[in-house]
């Protein structure tokens, strides 16, 4: 068999918060080898599929990843030698059925991931095919509109403000690479507009700028104003999206936002409807807490048709979870993570259960993220049109927006750019 594994080796690197991560190679028979490094997130949704990490205060204050990488040199390593790299399902089941947890707990997601997204790059390497196109076919061709994190809150940063992510989305532009620049722009645009207010303009863990402003709204505020300064219409050429990340301000069946105010989820849904009147939002993310399902299908029915609503630590990327939102109608998006559900195949399967619903899908990237620009080319293979992967500034963040602009010159006419809001009345659908 050509294209058969032969050894899997795994290293303990750095993610972009400074804490250990795995990085693992995946060596086939004939010589080629493809790598991979997993992301880490800070607010995770409860079922997300579990990271082992050593627990020994001495080393990397219990972070480590060595028990993880001992998971992948012995036991991952004997399970997967012999199996054709192509054979994806077959990989990641025989790493799903050994593990033999439901949440991966026992080799850890980090190791599993790991693993599964080497084999698709070497397997990618093995037929000489770029990432993009052997996870999604001749027919992937479009770039995702991005949604980039300009302002930083919650999990983030320590500035106080209750909601973890304030992200415009270039939803005017004409190609990917000309979305970076107007996202780039406006990044430099708000820099100067806070710096001039005399706030702080040193960045969260996505690295968008983490001011210590008076209250929530006044992030969509300045990031309206930056967007002007930069010379754009808000909504038209640059819209905002929101990921209040709300299950950090849940209390006792309350939201609490700072000065101790107390919210049901309908004052939430309240609260987020006059923001929609006054800002230019089109996408909201974890409005709400991911135990508060009844509140999510009356937050759907009321802001649903004007905004896209998306699922993340509700769903964390799992089938059983997105399956339960979809009969509830508890939203109309899900947030796909790789590692909030630990293999390439049932990440797969989460999109394919998002597409048959009609519902839409953004490829995302995690707090704690590292060089490996992986994302990048699975959103291209999956074809929904829409990412996240913070700041358009740091390396770990601009890996993945370089990547996709590499990507969109490579595909060179035959690329597709489309505004997935345009059916929403947000800017004009553009291709080319
Ligand atoms: O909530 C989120 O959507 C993510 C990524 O932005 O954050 P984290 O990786 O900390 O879960
Ligand atoms: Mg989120």
């Amino acid at each position: 068999m050509k294209h058969q594994i032969e050894t899997v080796s795994a290293q303990e690197i750095l993610d972009s918060r400074g804490n250990p991560t795995i990085h693992v190679t995946v060596s086939l028979t004939n010589g080629v080898i493809g790598q991979a490094a997993v992301p880490s997130g800070a607010s995770t949704g409860e079922n997300e599929a579990v990271e082992l990490r050593d627990g020994d205060k001495n080393r990397f204050g219990g972070k480590g990843v060595l028990k993880a990488i001992a998971a992948v040199e012995g036991e991952i390593a004997s399970a997967v030698a012999g199996l054709s790299a192509l054979d994806q399902a077959a990989i990641d089941g025989a790493m799903i059925a050994l593990d033999g947890t439901p949440n991966k707990t026992r080799l850890g997601a980090n190791a599993i991931l790991g693993v599964s997204m080497a084999a698709a790059r070497v397997a990618a390497s093995s037929l000489g095919l770029p990432l993009w196109s052997w996870l999604g076919g001749c027919g992937a061709r479009r770039l995702p509109m991005p949604m980039m994190n300009v302002i930083n809150g919650g999990a983030h940063a320590d500035n106080g403000l209750d909601m973890q992510e304030f992200m415009i989305v270039p939803v005017g532009a004409s190609s990917f690479a000309e979305a970076v620049r107007f996202a780039s722009e406006t990044f430099h645009a708000l820099k100067a507009l806070l710096h001039e207010r005399g706030l702080s303009v040193s960045v969260g863990d996505e690295g968008g700028f983490a001011p210590r402003l008076s209250g929530n709204d006044q992030a969509c505020e300045v990031i309206v104003e930056a967007i002007e300064k930069a010379g754009y219409e808000p909504g038209k050429d640059i819209a905002i999206a929101l990921d209040p990340a709300a299950n950090s301000m849940w209390r006792d069946g309350h939201y609490e936002l700072r000065g101790a105010k107390m919210l049901t989820s309908n004052d939430m849904t309240a609260l987020y409807g006059r923001w929609i009147d006054r800002f230019p939002i089109i996408s909201i993310e974890d409005g709400l807490a991911e135990h508060d399902w009844e509140g999510f299908a009356a937050h759907t029915a009321a802001l649903g048709d004007r905004v896209q609503v998306v699922g993340d630590d509700l769903y964390v990327t799992n089938v059983q979870y997105i399956e339960t939102g979809i009969r509830r109608k508890a939203t109309n998006a899900v947030l796909i993570k790789l590692n909030q559900i630990g293999t390439v195949t049932e990440t797969i399967a989460a999109v394919d259960v998002c597409r048959s619903a009609g519902w839409g899908y953004v490829i995302s990237h995690r707090s704690g993220e590292t060089e490996d620009a992986f994302i990048a080319d699975f959103a291209v293979a999956m074809g929904g049109g829409q990412i996240k992967a913070g700041a358009p500034s740091r390396g770990e963040r601009t890996a993945k927006y370089n990547r996709l602009m590499a990507i969109e010159r490579a595909l060179g006419d035959s690329a597709l750019f489309a505004n997935p809001f345009a059916s929403r009345g947000s800017g004009e659908a553009n291709s080319g």
